[in-house]
């Protein structure tokens, strides 16, 4: 055996005790979101997540929300006056008299009865349509509110622990909102109809209304209590849930494929899942059973309740204290209160349990409305001077500063290489520089005017940045290059940029040109190599008319004829704007007029690539002569 070669039988993973990932919601204690499904505290939270479905609905069309309303109310009138001519069809009925007498007697009444139902069925068809127009618009307005929250708001926003996963969570929100709509409708209809049967029963005889409303309490109590069970089952798993997602992410996507094959990870990754998957299905399914037993001891009290609402009637009916027909009359309304009762509290569960991820959304677009960018409104020319000064960063919701008083001026028409080791905050700086990030102390301006004074979208119109994990967006190459905000002189310019990084060899090899469509071919584009996306992601940036081009790591993918073409070309673009050049590769940053050298989020030290290259001792200098470490070798494979 190879001496070099050490051990590699297999073992099985330690179950060390290393980090888990947890996911960081929100500020609110999920836990005491479960407290809440009490009967008192749905009592209070029912009717706000009622009325937020309804606003999104009333944003959406204020007059289909009106129609809806009008044919809930109109329904249970009529559902009123059928129970009440019910009562006049039994008394007519049950009257002395011939038979054809006595049908004669009860035909107005019945036809009533019909007329009303058939009203009833007409509104319930209306409705549905109603419904089916206003459910799909208000979720495409609950999500159109997300998307518009999450641009809009700071880049800071995005640095927030956690803040991907409540995107996540907010987007499957605005997915329920449509089926909280749905449950908001049932409910009112529920509550109309049991208006409708407590008038009634109110009528017949007083005590029927809340003897009817005290038997419903056990499938009340019952339906909370489920509800409970179910969300806390579902906060119990929610990690587990999270990583299967991402899990199933990982797995499924293009990016990892080959490396799941390779490094042959596919059985640990799918262990993970599979323990995962297991806690969840434990978790449900004991609160499946909990749930079940709930439901029971509910339905059998229920059960007696309502049997003793029966037996009073009967008592009634046999002291004579009601008539026949008010008896007969009462039987039906005591039907519809109790179906009515069961739709508010079933509903009312549903709105409950699907509010808890309208919180989610409404919590994010919280969240992102206080990030908004209020910034000022000064719209920056070109500007001849950016200067930083005295500036720091801390993330948010980190403690440890990452850049401390940072100084640096940059001229209009001058290029600046930006190098350091990794972490030293090269990236952070540069995202400064841009107004992409404002900093926590000291300022950036740009000609005498602070980045935080600045209209955000003016400025960046005078921003060009190739970052180091750049967009490729599923758009064409022409659209890729002009990002949806073309100049006046057509593709001229498009060419212009793609020339000056060779781009135009990437699309002179494609079957459309510039008009070839840039996406997975599973979604029927083109697929590019990393270097061809390099190229069109810095043509990108060059076709940009803007006053600062920053350059993050430009030729990390490149070929070095396609890197001697962007660095050649990059004094030509560099006139007119300034320029900064993130970069490891240090023969690159001779290209600069000057070199900055960051070490642990401040400048160590700046001067020309000759300075620099010669000072003893300095960061600039010892990593030259790193990068510089290395010789062609002679033969040295040998027998
Ligand atoms: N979004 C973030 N949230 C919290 N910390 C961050 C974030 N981005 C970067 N950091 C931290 O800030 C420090 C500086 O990161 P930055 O990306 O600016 O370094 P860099 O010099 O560009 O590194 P590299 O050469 O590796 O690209 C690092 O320690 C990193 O962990």
């Amino acid at each position: 055996m190879n001496a070099m070669v050490s051990d590699t039988t297999e073992v099985e993973p330690e179950d060390v005790d290393d980090e888990a990932l947890t996911f960081v919601l929100s500020n609110e204690s999920q836990g005491e979101v479960a407290r809440q499904i009490t009967t008192a505290g749905m009592a209070t939270r029912l009717p706000r997540l009622m009325r937020e479905a309804l606003a999104l609905a009333w944003r959406v069309d204020p007059r289909l929300v009106v129609a809806l309303l009008l044919c809930q109310l109109v329904s249970a009138v009529c559902g009123a006056f059928g129970l009440l001519a019910t009562n006049s069809t039994i008394t007519a009925l049950i009257a002395s008299g011939h038979i054809t007498a006595r049908l004669q007697q009860a035909l107005p009444a019945v036809a009533v009865l019909a007329g009303m139902a058939g009203l009833r069925a007409l509104l319930a068809i209306a409705v549905s349509g109603l419904s089916s127009r206003l459910q799909p618009a208000v979720t495409r307005l609950a999500q159109y509110v997300q998307l518009e929250a999450a641009t809009t708001a700071e880049l800071a926003a995005y640095d927030h622990p956690g803040f991907n996963d409540r995107w996540d969570l907010a987007g499957q929100g605005a997915g329920f909102v449509a089926d909280m709509l749905g449950e908001v409708q049932n409910t009112i209809s529920s509550a109309a109809s049991l208006v409708a049967a407590a008038v009634v029963l109110a009528v017949i005889n007083p005590w029927l209304l809340p003897l009817t409303l005290v038997a419903a309490i056990p499938q009340a109590v019952a339906a909370i209590r489920s509800a409970r069970v179910q969300y806390e089952a579902m906060l119990s798993t929610r990690d587990q849930r999270r990583v299967m997602n991402l899990l199933r992410w990982y797995m499924g996507d293009q990016w990892q494929a080959d490396q799941i094959r390779s490094d042959t990870i596919a059985p640990f990754l799918l262990g993970k899942y599979s323990r995962a998957a297991d806690d969840v299905e434990q978790a449900t399914n004991r609160a499946v059973w909990r749930g079940a037993r709930i439901s029971l001891v509910g339905s059998l009290a229920s059960g007696m309740t309502f049997g003793t609402v029966w037996a009073v009637l009967a008592l009634m009916l046999s002291a004579g204290w009601i008539g026949v027909a008010s008896a007969g009359t009462a039987v039906f309304a005591l039907q519809q209160a109790s179906r009515s009762l069961q739709g508010i509290v079933g509903y009312g569960a549903a709105i409950f349990k699907d509010g808890l991820y309208l919180d989610h959304w409404s919590d994010f677009i919280a969240e992102c409305e206080a990030m908004r960018m209020h910034r000022g409104t000064v719209a920056p020319e070109t500007p001849q001077v950016i200067a930083v000064q005295k500036a720091s960063f801390t993330y948010p919701g980190k403690d440890e500063e990452i850049l401390h008083d940072v100084d640096l001026t940059i001229q209009q028409g001058e290029i600046v290489a930006l190098i350091g080791e990794n972490g030293s905050g090269k990236s952070t700086l540069m995202r400064l520089l841009c107004g992409l990030n404002l900093p926590s102390g000291g300022q950036v301006t740009w000609d005498g005017v602070d980045t935080r004074d600045m209209d955000p979208l003016a400025l960046w119109r005078q921003v060009a940045v190739v970052p180091q994990k750049f967009a490729c967006w599923p758009l064409t190459v022409r659209e890729n290059i002009h990002l949806g905000q073309p100049h006046s002189d057509g593709d001229d310019a498009v060419w212009e940029a793609a020339r000056a990084t060779g781009a135009d060899e990437v699309v002179g090899s494609l079957r459309s040109g510039l008009g070839t469509l840039l996406a997975k071919e599973f979604w029927g584009g083109k697929s590019l190599s990393a270097g061809e996306w390099r190229r069109i992601a810095v043509a990108r940036a060059i076709y940009r008319k803007s006053g600062l081009l920053v350059l993050d790591e430009p030729t990390s993918d490149l070929d070095p004829a396609a890197e001697h073409r962007i660095f050649t070309q990059l004094r030509t673009s560099a006139r007119g704007r300034a320029v900064i050049l993130v970069t490891h590769n240090l023969a690159n940053a001779s290209v600069a007029d000057r070199i900055v050298c960051m070490k642990d989020g401040r400048i160590a030290e700046a001067g020309t690539f000759a300075e620099l290259a010669e000072k003893e001792g300095g960061v600039f200098s010892r990593l030259w002569a790193l990068q510089n470490d290395r010789h062609i070798p002679g033969p040295r494979y040998q027998r």
